[in-house]
């Protein structure tokens, strides 16, 4: 591959993970900053690096972090990003280098507590479909009417699957189907493959889902499922981003090969995205701070007193709640400095800080 732009066609493996115009634009406006950066999707995330799913195959690549200002773009599972490759201090091997984390479909943010304090971390991005799973002896209409709206604050399209159909007793599977949430409801069976068909229009090639879902719903059974139905269908594993069988370490985005149920989508498994009750209206809102702040004046503007700050701008339209925009900063000033993972060490609580903001 040279520097020079490349069109979606020209990427057939990137394609096959979800590379499309949207991503080759966001590559070009990344290009401004960091020239000649290629494009690639980070397809696990694990202690001490990254592993990017290049034109190229899968690689390992490193995220030197440290000049970031903005608090939520540290590179997650499934983002684009752009890298470059650079030479190892031994001159032999080359190691890549995400340089840009590229402009996100969506993104998945949860709170954490930090000791006292409340930090948004992201979990996942560019996920097209969050599959919320249940099961008859779990149907709970109002739990998941908040996980509903849970992933559609994040901009993604829900679909509930109650699993375990084998178990459904008396008329549950009407009642599920009349309970007027705002997703369709999938009745499937994940032990015997009952009703998968179903999953088919969400597991298009080059689309990204999500499983989430309470413990014992049959998230790993569904997940195993998929990728080992492929695998029978294709005779390989050789195409996961994983070991073939499912076994949840890590953060990982699978390429679920082409079987009867999926056309070749992506889906990511994330051990802390399936806690849905963590996802809230504070991570949604420092996104939003986030897209708005590309629009300071000042790349580093802390939406203080900075002139031509679009942050306070909204504010003082009322787009934005003060509060949240405070908890922000008093967050983001929390990450200033040196280190850029997750997994840093926390700084102590300063005498008289304030706590964040929490409902
Ligand atoms: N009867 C029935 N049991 C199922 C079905 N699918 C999964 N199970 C069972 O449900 C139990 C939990 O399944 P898992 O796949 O481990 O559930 P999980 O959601 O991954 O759970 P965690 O890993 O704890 O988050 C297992 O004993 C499965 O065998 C199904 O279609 N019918
Ligand atoms: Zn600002």
């Amino acid at each position: 591959m040279t520097a020079e732009l490349p069109a979606p066609s020209d990427l057939p493996t990137l394609t096959a993970f979800g590379y499309g115009e949207a991503q080759a634009q966001a590559l070009a406006a990344a290009r401004e900053t960091f020239p000649g950066v290629l494009p690639a999707r980070v397809s696990r995330v694990e202690r001490n690096g990254y592993r990017l799913r290049t034109e190229a195959g899968e690689q390992e690549a490193v995220w030197p972090g440290g000049r970031r200002h903005k608090l939520l773009d540290v590179p997650v599972i499934g983002d684009w990003v752009g890298y470059s490759v650079a030479e190892s201090p031994e001159g032999a091997q080359q190691a890549l280098r995400i340089e840009a984390v590229l402009a996100r479909q969506n993104t998945f943010i949860r709170s954490v507590q930090k000791g006292r304090r409340t930090q948004p971390q992201v979990l996942a991005a560019n996920v097209d479909t969050v599959f919320v799973m249940t099961s008859p002896e779990e149907w709970d209409t109002e739990r998941l009417e908040r996980y509903v709206q849970a992933v559609q604050l994040s901009q993604a399209q829900p679909v509930i699957l109650l699993n375990k159909l084998d178990l459904a007793q008396g008329d549950l599977l009407e009642r599920a189907q009349a309970a007027g949430l705002d997703a369709p409801v999938l009745p499937i069976a994940a032990e015997s493959g009952q009703g998968l068909d179903a999953l088919r229009p969400y597991l298009a090639a080059g689309k990204t889902v999500a499983l989430i879902g309470s413990s014992g719903m049959g998230k790993s059974t569904l997940t195993n499922r998929l990728l080992g139905e492929a695998a029978a269908a294709t005779g390989s594993l050789s195409d996961f981003s994983g070991e073939g069988r499912h076994t949840t370490t890590w953060r990982t985005l699978y390429r679920l090969p082409v079987s009867e149920v999926s056309g070749g989508a992506l889906l990511i498994d994330n051990p802390g995205l399936r806690d849905i009750a963590v996802w809230d209206e504070e991570g949604a809102a420092f996104w939003a701070i986030e897209e708005l702040a590309a629009e300071c004046r000042f790349s580093r503007c802390t939406h203080g007193r900075e002139p031509g700050c679009a942050v306070r701008a909204a504010v003082l339209r009322g787009e934005l709640d003060e509060e949240m925009v405070g908890a922000y900063r008093e967050a983001q000033g929390d990450q200033a400095g040196a280190g850029n993972r997750a997994e840093r060490p926390e700084r102590p609580a300063r005498r008289g800080e304030k706590r964040s903001r929490r409902r």
